[in-house]
């Protein structure tokens, strides 16, 4: 049988557009603007923004079979197993039919770096790295009025130590492959993104 003119041919070994995509991680303490920024970057520039801990916080509410170990990890202020978010992640960007993402709030750990890197294939063309002292970190978290249930004193306590023992050693990492683009992110909003707009600029 002939093949249509107008039917698209996928040859068997060619990988999907999101395959190819340029990634950026963006990473920094519970409350630097990671969110913040992300929301500037995409109206300036064509990229896609996935948040980690957003589409966690939506695969709770789709009733999913992982829902309440997702709820319980993310109370305690703990890191969902890898293989769940990177899942999550794979999904949304193959969804979004776009080509650059930023990555918000992942690589969390090690694990996550690691599973991304042998499920997903890609590295990302640099990290953003939000800066801010934990006292700034915490002002913000508790003035964030937006209903969630880790923006507590106690869950934040656990979510900067957890964020010092397994994502300042991710940080390193792409410090030490040159990949790293710190940012001081303790100044105000408008002055924090002078210098991210910057990056993607160049
Ligand atoms: N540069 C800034 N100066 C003052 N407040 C800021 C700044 N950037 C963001 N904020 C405010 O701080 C709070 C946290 O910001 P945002 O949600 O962007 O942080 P985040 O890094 O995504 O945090 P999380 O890791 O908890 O998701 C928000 O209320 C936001 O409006
Ligand atoms: N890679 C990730 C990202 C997030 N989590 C969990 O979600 C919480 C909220 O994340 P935000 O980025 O929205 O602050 C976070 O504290 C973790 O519990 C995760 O497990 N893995
Ligand atoms: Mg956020």
């Amino acid at each position: 049988m002939e093949t249509p003119v107008d039917t698209p041919i996928m040859v068997e070994h060619e990988s999907p557009r999101w395959k190819k995509s340029t990634v950026v991680f963006v990473l920094g303490g519970p409350g630097s603007g990671k969110g913040t920024q992300c929301a500037k970057v995409v109206q300036h520039f064509e990229y896609t923004h996935l948040s980690a801990g957003d589409l966690l916080r939506a695969e709770i509410k789709s009733g999913s079979e992982f829902g309440a170990m997702i709820q319980s990890v993310i109370v305690e202020g703990r890191i969902v197993p890898s293989e769940i978010t990177v899942k999550l992640l794979c999904k949304a960007m193959e969804e979004s039919g776009n080509d650059k993402f930023l990555i918000d709030g992942f690589p969390r750990n090690e694990e996550n770096r690691i599973v991304f890197e042998n499920v997903a294939k890609i590295e990302p063309a640099f990290v953003l790295f939000f800066d801010c002292p934990e006292e700034e970190l915490e002002k913000r978290i508790m003035n964030r009025n937006q209903g969630r249930e880790d923006d507590n004193i106690e869950t934040l306590k656990k979510r900067f130590k957890v964020f010092v023992e397994s994502t300042l050693p991710v940080v390193r990492y792409y410090e030490s492959i040159g990949k790293l683009r710190k940012i001081n992110a303790a100044k105000p909003s408008e002055e924090v993104f002078e210098a991210v707009k910057d990056l993607f600029s160049s």
